[in-house]
């Protein structure tokens, strides 16, 4: 398979340039190359950010390959977001790199920041107002989408503070699938929700990823939703953020059930890198070792630096 083209992000900044996986070349003029498209990835290099002089994350590296999602999950205030938003652009980006063939990204955020003035419908149909698509096929769109995440008929008319917090996370999740992304930048989208309509985005998440090859890179504190969406999992560890453990998935999401997730995210939350990081006692009376079925832990990074109390290093 080609290598992927990464295209610098500059200073941050700016999101993912088009590629030359986006140009078609023996079709056209029969050089004879394999016009395949080489599979999109971001690139997450070296990067570390300080507010001020306090230093907030440390030497990031990850990578999320197209049709693959990777999780970040680590204790409250350890830098996920910090990260997401220098992954985003919407921060300078001081030291390290982010590159990227991704060409169509969006973000969902931990707040949704719909615009208060503007209905359910004209939040959702914003970006693709934004890139001149025609009014019926962008209202089109955006009711199927809206109908997908669950929002009823008269809600696409009414104005955010008439919303539910969840129904809000709703419309921004809507906001940016209806987009059509390569790459989902998701930040706790589905903290709000309730467990039947965190199962229905689910399954929304794993049609878009699987129709259209693309991206993610989720925040998310719950592990059970990390297990049954991953194939990659990065444990963080606080002060400052940093990866301390990756945990591969290999067994396809759509093959997970009920019982693989369960039984991994067990297996998870005994792993000690774990429990250290988010200050989880030892078990009291350990018994058998749960055994993760198809995850595997690659070594951990030694917690021995971590200044945070109850980490136990
Ligand atoms: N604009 C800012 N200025 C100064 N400090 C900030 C700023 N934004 C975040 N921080 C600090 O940076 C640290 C990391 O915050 P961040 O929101 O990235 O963590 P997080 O892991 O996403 O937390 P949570 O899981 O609670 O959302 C925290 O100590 C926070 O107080």
């Amino acid at each position: 398979m080609n290598k992927p083209k990464l295209v610098p992000l500059p200073g941050g900044q700016a999101l993912p340039q088009p590629t030359e996986s986006t140009t078609a070349c023996a079709a056209s003029h029969g050089c004879g190359r394999n016009t395949a498209p080489p599979a999109k990835r971001l690139r997450v290099s070296g990067v570390s950010h300080a507010y001020a002089l306090t230093e907030i994350l440390s030497s990031i590296d990850l990578e999320v390959d197209a049709g693959q999602v990777t999780a970040l999950v680590g204790p409250s205030g350890c830098g996920k977001t910090t990260l997401m938003h220098l992954v985003a652009g919407l921060m300078t980006l001081r030291e390290g790199q982010i590159e990227s063939s991704f060409v169509n990204p969006a973000c969902v955020f931990q707040q949704p920041r719909l615009l208060p003035w503007k209905t359910t419908l004209d939040n959702i149909v914003l970006g693709l107002k934004a890139t001149g698509v025609a009014r019926p096929e962008r209202h089109q769109r955006a009711v199927a989408l809206a109908t997908r995440v669950g929002l009823d008929a008269d809600d696409l008319d009414k104005f955010p503070h008439q919303l539910s917090g969840g129904m809000q996370s709703r419309v921004a999740l809507a906001r940016a699938l209806v987009l059509e992304p390569d790459l989902l930048l998701l930040d706790e989208p589905f903290s709000a929700l309730d467990i039947g309509l965190k199962a229905e985005l689910y399954r929304l998440l794993a049609e878009h990823m699987a129709h259209r090859d693309m991206g993610a890179l989720m925040i998310t504190h719950d592990l059970m939703e990390a297990v049954r969406l991953s194939d990659t999992i990065l444990v963080m560890a606080p002060e400052p953020g940093r990866i301390v453990q990756r945990v591969r998935l290999d067994h396809p999401a759509q093959a997970r059930d009920e019982s693989f997730v369960y039984h991994n995210t067990a297996a998870l939350l005994e792993h000690p890198t774990v429990r250290q990081v988010f200050g989880l006692p030892a078990p009291t009376a350990p018994g058998t070792p749960i055994q993760a079925t198809a995850i595997r832990f690659d070594a951990a990074v030694p917690l021995a630096t971590a200044r945070r109390g109850g980490l136990q290093c």
